[in-house]
């Protein structure tokens, strides 16, 4: 292992017998100056990796809680220009590695090259792009590689065994294993059938598995967690901050620890 940040994060977490914890946060919802803040936040509470979101006017894949946050940062006028200049002011600030998701468009009017090139300077190591296909990747790839940055892929549930297969082997950093059909966002119940799809994942992937969509309780992470190599939990960590009640923050991420490793 050993391409970049991302894999060494998840291979000491994995060699203490713990879970991977992500947290996805909304760039510039609550003011881009706060992000900094926020990500120290999470690193001193224990999370693994951040997953940092780039807010953006047509998100097809977020559901409500995801889609209010992008739009509370549109109107703070974040850009992804702003989102990359505060990252690199606040980087010797931190350790903890950075994975940015962002749909395509805000990306392609960047320009790939100079975006792969100040993602480095800001301190990013992954990019998940939700809607870039796996046929379409090379738009980017070579730019990403050049560069030293993850490409994390999505698997979707509904995908078949061949096309899993190939997004296992293809993914860097990890593999986002997406665990409900539809959009982001709480759900009650763990749906049934989710510990195979993720085993199965895990036997196709060289990388860790994390489960994603739907997480919201120390319950789910622990239950999600024990089937893969840890969580991503994007709408609860965004409701709890707007509450401010960074103590269930902690507990969330509390929960991917000491988990019975199988
Ligand atoms: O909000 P949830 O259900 O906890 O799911 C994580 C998710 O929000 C985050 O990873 C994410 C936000 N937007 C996305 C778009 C595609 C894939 C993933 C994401």
């Amino acid at each position: 292992m050993g391409k970049n940040r991302i894999d060494r994060a998840f291979q000491a977490v994995l060699d203490r017998d713990e879970k991977a914890f992500v947290p996805y946060i909304m760039a510039g919802d609550g003011g881009l100056e706060i992000l900094g803040e926020r990500l120290t936040f999470l690193e001193e509470s224990g999370a693994t990796v951040v997953e940092v979101g780039v807010p953006f006017s047509d998100p097809v894949a977020d559901g409500p809680t995801i889609q209010a946050a992008g739009i509370r940062a549109l109107e703070a006028g974040t850009t992804l220009k702003g989102i990359l200049a505060e990252l690199t002011a606040s980087k010797s600030t931190r350790s903890i590695p950075i994975v940015m998701m962002s749909y395509f468009n805000p990306i392609y009017v960047y320009g790939a090259e100079i975006f792969a090139q100040e993602c480095v300077e800001a301190g990013v190591d992954g990019l998940i792009i939700p809607d870039l296909p796996y046929e379409e990747e090379e738009i980017i790839a070579d730019e990403l590689d050049k560069y030293g940055i993850s490409l994390i892929r999505l698997a979707a549930i509904t995908s078949p065994d061949e096309r899993l297969e190939k997004l296992a082997k293809q993914t860097e950093g990890f593999l986002y294993a997406v665990t409900v059909t539809g959009i982001t966002g709480a759900r009650t119940s763990i749906r049934e059938g989710i510990a195979l799809y993720l085993k199965k994942l895990k036997q196709y992937s060289k990388v860790p598995v994390l489960a994603g969509f739907g997480v919201s309780t120390p319950e789910q992470v622990r239950e999600l967690g024990d089937a893969s190599d840890g969580v991503v939990v994007g709408s609860r960590i965004i409701e709890l901050f707007q509450k401010n009640d960074l103590e269930a923050i902690q507990a969330l991420i509390q929960a991917s620890k000491g988990l019975e490793v199988k």
